[in-house]
C-alpha cells in the first residue's frame, strides 16, 4: 500500500524509523517532510500536504493511507482533518487503532511521538493498516453525515446550527 507520511521536528527521528519499518513491510512510502531538523518548523504544511495526497490518491482509486505525527499528534490530526475527504484519528493504543478503521474508516492515523516508544508507534500503524472498515450500516451512515456536512454544511434530517 502507498503510505503518505508527515511530521514536524518533534517526530523527525520517529519518521526515519517508521519509514524504514514501512518499506521493510513492502509499503511504498511518500515522505512529505520535514527533510531536516528545525526546532522551529510548523506541522500544518507537512501534514496538510500528506492529507491532500491521501485525498487525491483515494479519489483516483489508489489504495493508500496517511500517517502524521508530532509531539502529541493533536495538532497533526487537526491539520489533516482540514482537508476535504480526510478522516484523521488520533491513535494512542491498539484499541483506538482498530476502532479508527472499524468504526471511522479513518484514512489518516495521527500519533504523538513524545507519548510513545517507536515500537509502540510501529505497532499502532501496523494494526491500523491491516484492519478493514467494518462496513456496518450505522458507521457508514455516520461517516456519510460527516461527508455531507463537509460538502454542504448540512446533515439531512437533522437541525444543524439551529
Ligand atoms: O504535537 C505538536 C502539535 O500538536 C507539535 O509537535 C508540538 O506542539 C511541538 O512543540 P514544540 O514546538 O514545543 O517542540
Amino acid at each position: 500500500m502507498r503510505i503518505h507520511i508527515a511530521t514536524d521536528h518533534a517526530g523527525l527521528e520517529f519518521s526515519e524509523d517508521l519509514q524504514e519499518h514501512l518499506r521493510a513491510r513492502g509499503h511504498e512510502v511518500v515522505d512529505h517532510g520535514p527533510t531536516s531538523y528545525d526546532p522551529l518548523d510548523d506541522y500544518p504544511p507537512f501534514c496538510i500536504n500528506a492529507a491532500l495526497a491521501v485525498a487525491r490518491d483515494q479519489a483516483a482509486g489508489v489504495e493508500c493511507l496517511g500517517v502524521v505525527f508530532g509531539g502529541s499528534g493533536n495538532g497533526e490530526q487537526i491539520a489533516a482533518n482540514k482537508v476535504t475527504g480526510i478522516r484523521a484519528a488520533l491513535v494512542w493504543n491498539e484499541s483506538t487503532a482498530l476502532l479508527a478503521r472499524q468504526h471511522n474508516d479513518a484514512n489518516v492515523i495521527s500519533i504523538g511521538a513524545r507519548q510513545h516508544t517507536v515500537d509502540e508507534a510501529k505497532h499502532f500503524i501496523d494494526v491500523f493498516i491491516a484492519e478493514p472498515f467494518s462496513g456496518e450500516e450505522r458507521h457508514a451512515r455516520r461517516i456519510a453525515q460527516l461527508a455531507e456536512y463537509e460538502q454542504t454544511g448540512l446533515i439531512a434530517g437533522h437541525p444543524i446550527g439551529a
